[in-house]
């Protein structure tokens, strides 16, 4: 949703599930963990009555878990994304994400090593893959990542778990195929989606394209 007409996003919401995304991530960012600010749990349960569609909140913001109860209860968040490098305990928070109901995702920052991620692979739902530094729609694609797409791929299906391995930044036409060969299975797409003459035609050739490139 970053990308979205702050002054509309309900309206954008429901446009896009109208084009049959799967999800709508919400970027909280706080300013203080990326040189950002945008929305928090307030303004994405103001949106939740308006479609069904699940919304998954990447958070990146410091402290994240004291807020934990309203992303999942008030703003109906059924997927809470965190970046290790703003928890102090991050599996004692990890389970406090799994107690409360929602599914846990675990972000990690180009410079992060999957090895944050080895501690809770039987916890997480989904291993997040920065393809940008986060902070910022728009930014270009960074396809030095690919190598750690196939390696978290792979200690995924190590893992004999169903976990989702999701990229998040860059994401368009002209990567999602390196992305999607790579080993991804869920695309976030911001400024390419809002490029497309409609959501529908993106969401269709974005689809298309990841969905050739994973042989489907
Ligand atoms: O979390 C982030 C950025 O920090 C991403 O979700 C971006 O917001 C995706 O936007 P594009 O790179 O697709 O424009
Ligand atoms: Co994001």
């Amino acid at each position: 949703m970053l990308p979205a007409d702050f002054a509309n996003l309900g309206r954008d919401c429901v446009a896009l599930e109208e084009a049959g995304v799967d999800r709508i991530q919400w970027d909280v960012m706080d300013g203080v963990f990326v040189p950002n600010l945008t929305f928090g749990p307030d303004v994405i349960a103001a949106c939740r009555p308006l479609v069904d569609v699940p919304f998954e909140a990447h958070i990146m913001a410091e402290r994240p878990e004291e807020m934990l109860p309203r992303y999942i209860e008030e703003a109906g968040c059924e997927m809470i994304i965190l970046h290790p490098e703003t928890l102090g305990q991050p599996h004692r928070v990890y389970q406090q994400v799994k107690q409360m109901g929602a599914k846990l995702g675990i972000a990690l920052s180009p410079a992060t090593p999957l090895t944050h991620v080895e501690h809770a692979i039987d916890l997480v739902d989904e291993i997040v893959l920065m393809t940008v530094n986060p902070g910022f729609g728009g930014q270009a694609y960074i396809a030095s990542m690919e190598p750690k797409i196939r390696m978290t791929a792979e200690m995924i299906a190590a893992s004999g778990r169903e976990i989702d391995l999701e990229v998040d930044g860059g994401i368009s036409a002209a990567t999602i195929a390196g992305a999607a060969g790579a080993g991804a299975n869920v695309f976030i797409s911001g400024s390419a989606l809002w490029k497309y003459d409609s959501f529908a035609e993106g969401v269709t050739d974005l689809r298309t394209r990841a969905d050739a490139a994973r042989g489907r």
